[in-house]
């Protein structure tokens, strides 16, 4: 069984367990599709709060997060993804609510999601984004998770590795597509990934996501890519701020 299945299998009985919550109202929080089109002069950073991962084990276990979260809103990235599962990645919904209270910037869940339980989880944990996982969902499920997260007032992230998955993405009408440069079945990372798929519809958002390291790594996906999501490089960096600010490069064409 692939990476993909495995923590699938486990979000089922994660989900099954998962008490039904009512919505709470959440702080607004600024539109990152709308702070990426009206700033079209850098490469944005979405910076993760990520412990730990199971292709690379732990990452920071020691973490302030709460730090961690305020260095990377002084460093003036355009938002914050925190993973939220525990299996594998050590992370939390706890989490996720405590960086909300200390950051005004656009926030992610980085979660698999399967269930709309997961959404509410989400927002009523104050999160502003969800990521969707294409590779994870049937047509029909991403269709209709995507409409409950939207009705919420939430944004979506839509996650693909390839073309058939990013004509899926913009088909369902997704302003944020996130191209995924690791496959979540063999866990190999290459950028190439988002040089190939050079995604370019005009209206939509696209973030090449995983393994970005350098300025010069960025610039490889300049041309097609409006932003960037950063966790590890970010998690063990010795200068957190002077990392993000490196990320962030200013575009040449
Ligand atoms: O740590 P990296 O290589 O910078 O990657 C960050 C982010 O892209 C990665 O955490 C991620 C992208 N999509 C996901 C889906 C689920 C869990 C994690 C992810």
């Amino acid at each position: 069984m692939d990476f993909l299945q495995t923590i699938l299998e486990a979000k089922l009985k994660e989900v099954a367990d998962m008490p039904e919550t009512a919505v709470t109202r959440q702080e607004d929080r600024p539109s990152l599709y709308h702070l990426i089109r009206e700033n079209p002069e850098h490469i944005h950073l979405i910076a993760e709060i990520k412990r730990a991962s199971p292709s690379k084990g732990i990452i920071n276990q020691e973490v302030d997060i709460l730090k961690q979260a305020r260095d990377y809103q002084e460093a003036g990235v355009s938002a914050i993804s925190v993973l939220t599962s525990e299996t594998y990645f050590n992370g939390s919904f706890t989490d996720l609510n405590r960086i909300s209270q200390v950051v005004d910037l656009p926030i992610l869940c980085k979660d698999f999601i399967i269930d709309e339980k997961q959404l509410i989880r989400a927002y009523n944990a104050g999160a502003s984004i969800v990521l969707l996982i294409v590779a994870a969902l049937t047509v029909q499920k991403l269709k209709e998770l995507y409409d409950k997260a939207r009705k919420l007032g939430l944004e979506v992230l839509v996650e693909v590795h390839n073309e058939k998955e990013l004509a899926a993405a913009e088909a369902l009408g997704a302003k944020l597509i996130g191209v995924n440069n690791r496959d979540l079945k063999t866990f190999d990372v290459t950028l190439e990934t988002s040089v190939a798929l050079a995604p370019h519809q005009s209206e939509t958002v696209y973030i090449s996501e995983s393994g970005f390291r350098t300025a010069q790594d960025v610039r490889k996906i300049s041309s097609n890519f409006q932003a960037i999501l950063v966790g590890e490089n970010l998690m063990k960096a010795t200068n957190v701020t002077k990392k993000a600010l490196e990320l962030q490069v200013t575009r040449n064409d």
